[in-house]
């Protein structure tokens, strides 16, 4: 079973087209990297597979139901490029951060049961952060802080995860460490995961499926297939495909 196809995907803003006649599909367990210069439609495509956005044509299915029809978002665990403009002063606790997301579960009156307590330390435990579960998210460094976000989206045991260039402006170690943590969510739960990410060597190490998008175009490749090198040649001449497509 297909976790996620697209087919035939078109959107415009305004009269730009932006994402032009796409056609992906991803299975359980993939890792899929999404590279592309800046304004290619890596962000719009992910925010259609959200819902957060509807295509002007074509079709979108998750877990083989079109997009349209989703009731459970909890499936689907999404990082938006937005966690970096976190507002540092704010004064909610690692624990209310991943409550949050648990809204769904809680009932009328909102009560944190021990069974939903223990689904946070569950959820923590992942990211090596048990420890931190009073703290304010605030107070924590910005690798802290990507953790949690991790374990806020994990708390509801999603199978298809969409991470939207959550590296922008962590630290090298923090970067490690959050590829451990996905390449864990990956391989050990099976989670099918897509990532955005600008740095196309280190993620082309880790995924088994690389999407280069260029100008509303996707070229799909399996990463043994993907040449880092071509990749960088064709940045530096735009006006040439980044990469021959693969019989995909
Ligand atoms: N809300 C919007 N209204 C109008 N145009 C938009 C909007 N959001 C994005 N665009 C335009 O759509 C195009 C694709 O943007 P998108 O954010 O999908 O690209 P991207 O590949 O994710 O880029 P980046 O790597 O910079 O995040 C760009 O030309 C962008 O300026």
């Amino acid at each position: 079973m297909n976790v996620l196809k697209i087919e035939h995907v078109d959107f415009s803003y305004d009269d730009e087209k932006v994402v032009n006649d796409v056609s992906l599909s991803f299975r359980k367990g993939d890792f899929a990297a999404f590279v592309g210069p800046n304004g290619s439609g890596k962000s719009t495509l992910i925010k259609m597979i959200t819902g957060n956005l509807k295509p002007d044509a074509g079709e979108i299915k998750v877990f083989d139901q079109s997009v349209d029809k989703v009731k459970d978002w909890t499936k689907i665990g999404y990082i938006s490029q937005e966690v970096r403009d976190f507002n540092q002063s704010f004064p909610a606790t690692v624990r209310e951060i991943i409550a949050s997301n648990l809204y769904g579960k809680m009932g009328l009156i909102k009560v944190m049961t021990s069974s939903l307590e223990s689904e946070i330390l569950k959820a923590l435990k992942l990211v090596d952060m048990e420890n931190f579960i009073n703290r304010k998210i605030g107070n924590l460094s910005g690798g802290q802080q990507q953790r949690v976000f991790i374990a806020r989206m994990m708390v509801n045991d999603p199978e298809l995860i969409l991470l939207d260039e959550p590296l922008v402006g962590v630290d090298i170690k923090a970067q490690d460490d959050f590829y451990q943590i996905i390449g864990d969510i990956n391989h050990n739960l099976g989670k099918t995961v897509i990532m955005v990410s600008h740095d196309v060597n280190l993620i082309s190490m880790q995924a088994n499926k690389i999407v280069c998008f260029e100008e509303g175009k996707a070229y799909p490749h399996k990463s043994d297939d993907f040449s880092y090198d071509h990749y960088i040649e064709g940045l530096r001449d735009t006006s040439i495909r980044i990469l021959p497509e693969h019989g995909h």
